[in-house]
C-alpha cells in the first residue's frame, strides 16, 4: 500500500463523514456496488460484504454497516434500522418506543477492513449511548434527528457535522482504522 492508499466505499452521506475523518491521512475512493446483506449481527453483515468487496475491487477495501439500536428492544432495530425508517419513518421510529419506559439507545459503527482478496477481514467498532427523542433539525442524513447523544442537548442532526465528526459512533470506528493503517504503512 502506498503512503496516500485508495480506500474504497458505498452510501455519499457515510463517505462526506469518512472524507472529513480520514481525509488527510488517505485518499478515500467511493466505489458504488451494492453488495447483499446477509442477516445477522452487524458484524456479520460488514464481514460478508468486506469479502465480496474485496473480490470485486481486487485490492484494499473497507466496508462499514452502521445501525441504530433500541436497548427497550434488546438491541434492535439494529443493523436492519435502514428498513425499519423506510418503513415507518423517523415519527413512527420514536413512537415504537411509545410503550416503554426506556428511550435509550446506541448508535453503532462497524468497519471491515480487509488488505484484499483471500484476506481475513478485520473489525472496528465504534458505538455512541444516547436516546430516542421526537425528530429535530435537518433530515439529509437517515435517523440523524431522532438520536441525541449522551451529554449533548442536540440530536445529531442539530450538531454541526464538523462537531458530529470528531464524537460519532464513525468517528470512533474510523479513528481506530486510521490507527491501525498508520501502523501498517510505518
Ligand atoms: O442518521 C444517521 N446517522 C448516521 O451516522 C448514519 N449512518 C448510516 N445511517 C443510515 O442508517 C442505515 C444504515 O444502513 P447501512 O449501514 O446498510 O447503510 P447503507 O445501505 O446506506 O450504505 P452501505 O450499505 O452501502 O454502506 C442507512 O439508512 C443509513 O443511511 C445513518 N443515519
Ligand atoms: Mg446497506
Amino acid at each position: 500500500m502506498s503512503s496516500t492508499p485508495t480506500q474504497k466505499l458505498g452510501n455519499k452521506n457515510k463517505l462526506a463523514e469518512a472524507q472529513g475523518i480520514l481525509g488527510n491521512h488517505f485518499q478515500l475512493e467511493s466505489v458504488n456496488i451494492d453488495l447483499p446483506e446477509l442477516q445477522g449481527t452487524s458484524q456479520e453483515v460488514a464481514i460478508g460484504k468486506c469479502i465480496q468487496a474485496a473480490e470485486i475491487v481486487n485490492g484494499p477495501v473497507f466496508v462499514e454497516d452502521t445501525g441504530l439500536g433500541f436497548d427497550a428492544l434488546n438491541g434492535l432495530p439494529g443493523p436492519y434500522i435502514k428498513w425499519f425508517l423506510q418503513g415507518v419513518g423517523l415519527d413512527g421510529l420514536n413512537k415504537m418506543l411509545d410503550g416503554f419506559s426506556d428511550r435509550s439507545a446506541s448508535a453503532f459503527c462497524t468497519i471491515a477492513y480487509s488488505r484484499g482478496p483471500g484476506t481475513e477481514p478485520i473489525l472496528f467498532d465504534g458505538r455512541v449511548q444516547g436516546k430516542i427523542v421526537a425528530a429535530r433539525g435537518p433530515t439529509n442524513f437517515g435517523w440523524d434527528p431522532i438520536f441525541q447523544p449522551d451529554g449533548y442537548d442536540k440530536t445529531y442532526a442539530e450538531i454541526e457535522p464538523a462537531v458530529k465528526n470528531t464524537m460519532s459512533h464513525r468517528y470512533e470506528a474510523l479513528v481506530m482504522l486510521r490507527e491501525f493503517l498508520d501502523k501498517e504503512n510505518k
